[in-house]
């Protein structure tokens, strides 16, 4: 094993990077709310404050990926959508079926330049996880129960706050609505089959409301519909915790632009066309698993070097705190310090860990798991 694969995969180094995101998460936490007087003042600077803030957040994560572990990212998209892809707004739609796929999309947006302002519909209970949820909160993420009844309002509503927004984003769609289990799948082909529509292989029957509501409320604003279909060399299954330490993958993401026109404004239509797309999706995903490549030439956007700058700029300042408070400790000698530090530190551990595991497919909600709205989660 090399110096570098050590430090890597050595249970330190992972410490170190998790109380650097830690510390600097709750920093930018402390900051956007002290951001909200501005928003009475003057609203759109505070969404462009407030996007760089989270910038400084999701890219430690993306510089995780890219630079720590190496992780390489293709492209298989039409070379004429390429030059609009961070000019303008945008929805995608993409499969559900890894832990790591947001990270992966927020490398695309990093490298396309709208990872601040990223966007996605997510569930309610994101919302809570400390850092990540209270930052999306001020990033105007739009968040849903899965319960239509309820989100039918709040979720037009956030939409429709985003119209005026002053920087171009993407805005994320999982239509399937939760991660791909084959218990999940077996239960969505059966309400395919009660729908007469055909059977998928590799996707859940995508939920259409939430496809609908987003198009219809972001009309005029959108450009267009970015179908995206995410997979990994080798067949591998990526983990967060394999990404901290340092396991290289390679990820592959076939991007179709479609203009925001072709897509039916009546909501069935609009319901067949997504089922439609799914349909697609599904060759595409069949063609990757024999061929091991999707239709179309690679031109991947390199990565850029301000993820890595700005997780060096949070590591030089937290360092020096990090050494003062060791030195103090062992200086001190005070049993009672030295085991409160230890209770802190382990008590951080479990946070991340717990954080780490909202990733994670087996601890997936019930979501999707019947066919009924019981148990949701
Ligand atoms: C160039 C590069 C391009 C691209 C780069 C790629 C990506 C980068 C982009 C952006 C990155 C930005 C951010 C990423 C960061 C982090 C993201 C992380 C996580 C968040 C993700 C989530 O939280 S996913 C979960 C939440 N989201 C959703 O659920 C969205 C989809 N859901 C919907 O749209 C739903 O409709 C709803 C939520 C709005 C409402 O749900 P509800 O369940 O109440 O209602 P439905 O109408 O959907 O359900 C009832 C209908 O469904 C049928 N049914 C019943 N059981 C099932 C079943 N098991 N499977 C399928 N269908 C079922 C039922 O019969 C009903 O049918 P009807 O015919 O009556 O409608
Ligand atoms: C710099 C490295 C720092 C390492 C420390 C990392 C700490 C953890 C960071 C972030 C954790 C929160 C990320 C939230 C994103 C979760 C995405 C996700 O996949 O959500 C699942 C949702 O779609 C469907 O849910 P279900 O399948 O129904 O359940």
């Amino acid at each position: 094993m090399s110096l570098v694969q050590l430090l890597k995969s050595h249970f330190l180094s992972h410490l170190f990077i998790c109380y650097v995101f830690l510390v600097s998460g709750l920093i930018i936490n402390l900051l956007q709310l002290c951001t909200l007087p501005l928003w009475l003042l003057n609203k759109q600077l505070a969404r462009k404050v407030n996007c760089r803030f989270a910038y400084t957040v999701s890219s430690q994560l993306v510089a995780a990926l890219e630079w720590w572990s190496g992780t390489e990212c293709s492209l298989y998209t039409d070379p004429k959508s390429y030059p609009l892809y961070g000019k303008e707004n945008a929805i995608v739609v993409l499969n559900h079926s890894f832990e790591i796929d947001f990270l992966c999309g927020w490398t695309f947006c990093e490298r396309f330049g709208v990872l601040g302002s990223s966007k996605v519909l997510a569930k309610k209970e994101l919302a809570y996880v400390p850092i990540i949820g209270w930052m999306w909160y001020f990033q105007e993420i739009v968040f849903c129960k899965r319960k239509w009844e309820e989100d039918r309002k709040t979720v037009t509503q956030s939409l429709q706050n985003l119209r005026d927004y002053p920087e171009n984003y993407w805005f994320l769609l999982y239509c399937e609505g939760t991660r791909f289990t084959t218990e999940k799948h077996r239960i969505s082909m059966q309400v395919a089959e009660t729908k007469g529509l055909p059977k998928l292989k590799y996707h859940l029957l995508p939920r259409t409301k939430g496809f609908w509501v987003t198009v219809q409320n972001l009309r005029g604003t959108v450009a267009a519909v970015y179908d995206s279909t995410l997979n990994f060399r080798n067949n591998v299954m990526p983990t967060l915790l394999g990404i901290l330490s340092g396991k290289k993958y390679h990820a592959d993401l076939y991007v179709r632009r479609i203009p925001l026109d072709v897509i039916p404004e009546d909501e069935s239509e609009c319901a067949d066309w997504l089922h439609k797309l799914y349909q697609e999706k599904d060759s595409f995903q069949d063609g990757y698993m024999q061929t091991g490549r999707y239709p179309g030439p690679i031109v991947s956007p390199p990565r850029r070097p301000w993820s890595l700058i700005n997780w060096l700029f949070w590591s030089c300042l937290l360092l020096y705190p990090l050494g003062l408070l060791l030195a103090q400790l062992i200086i001190s000698g005070s049993v009672m310090t030295i085991l409160s530090t230890v209770v802190l530190c382990t008590a951080a551990s479990v946070g991340v860990r717990w954080m780490i595991g909202q990733t994670e497919i087996n601890r997936s909600s019930n979501y999707g798991s019947k066919t009924t709205r019981q148990n949701n989660n």
